[in-house]
């Protein structure tokens, strides 16, 4: 919240993931992902968001340096806490590592990174890409314990996953809200920005963009799917302007 206690911008980053998908099942490049990027820039996304998987089912390798050549807005990399995926990341010095937990069978992100359980093994991949100038950011659970583990790992930012919120339905969603809520607030007033994303569409993401202290949003399926539609830059600026208007 700003001094007139209003909340502050809430910035948008797009998780261009499922482009490469769609270009992965021909083997191809098209659709090509420089394109994305740049449409989705000027639809007015404050980031990119990309997050190469171990076991490369979307963005690869070479795709990090053509979106840094493609766009002037931060890259965010969502990247496993592995040894393979921090080199690439001090290699490639993304504006922003966002440490998300990865299982190669599952078909998508199933939760948050538990910070608070491998507390030892994060410090050194923290450690690192902070001092190369990466800013470190622990895709998490909204739970008060995983925010302790992010204060002792020094991470400025955590990202909370709104899947669980995303999903649910009824009262249990009004649940998910009020946790994702007091975890923002939490985490800000222990000098942790927070961020979320997950799941997030056109339908759900209006009580999550009013979260005072929330400061960006990562969003990529549901804008992949809805470009097939209205196109991309249509999709992005929708988004935007239902984020804009719950502020
Ligand atoms: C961590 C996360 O939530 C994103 O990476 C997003 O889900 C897109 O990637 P997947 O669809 O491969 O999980
Ligand atoms: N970290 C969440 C993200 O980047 C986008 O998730 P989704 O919108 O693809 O589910």
């Amino acid at each position: 919240m700003n001094a007139a206690g209003q909340p502050g911008p809430l910035r948008l980053g797009v998780n261009i993931d499922h482009v490469a998908t769609i270009r992965n099942a021909r083997g191809g490049d098209h659709p090509d992902l420089t394109r994305a990027v740049r449409i989705v820039s000027d639809a007015g996304a404050d980031g990119i968001t990309a997050h190469l998987r171990e076991d490369r089912r979307h963005v690869r390798d070479a795709d990090l340096d053509r979106i840094r050549e493609a766009t002037d807005l931060p890259l965010n990399l969502e990247m496993a806490a592995t040894e393979e995926m921090l080199e690439i990341a001090l290699r490639h010095r993304p504006a922003a590592a966002c440490l998300v937990p990865e299982k190669r069978e599952e078909r998508t992100t199933e939760g948050g990174l538990d910070a608070a359980g491998q507390q030892e093994r994060l410090a050194g991949t923290v450690a690192r890409l902070q001092d190369a100038g990466i800013r470190v950011s622990l895709f998490i659970e909204a739970e008060e314990r995983q925010i302790a583990a992010a204060m002792k790992l020094g991470a400025p930012v955590v990202e909370l996953h709104t899947g669980r919120y995303a999903h649910a339905t009824g009262p249990a969603r009004t649940r998910e809200l009020q946790r994702i809520c007091d975890m923002a607030a939490l985490a800000a007033k222990n000098g942790i920005e927070p961020h979320a994303g997950h799941g997030l569409t056109y339908d759900n993401v209006q009580p999550i963009a009013a979260i005072p202290q929330l400061r960006e949003l990562n969003i990529g399926h549901f804008l992949v799917g809805e470009a097939l539609f209205k196109g991309l830059d249509e999709a992005v600026r929708q988004m935007r302007s239902i984020m804009d208007e719950a502020r």
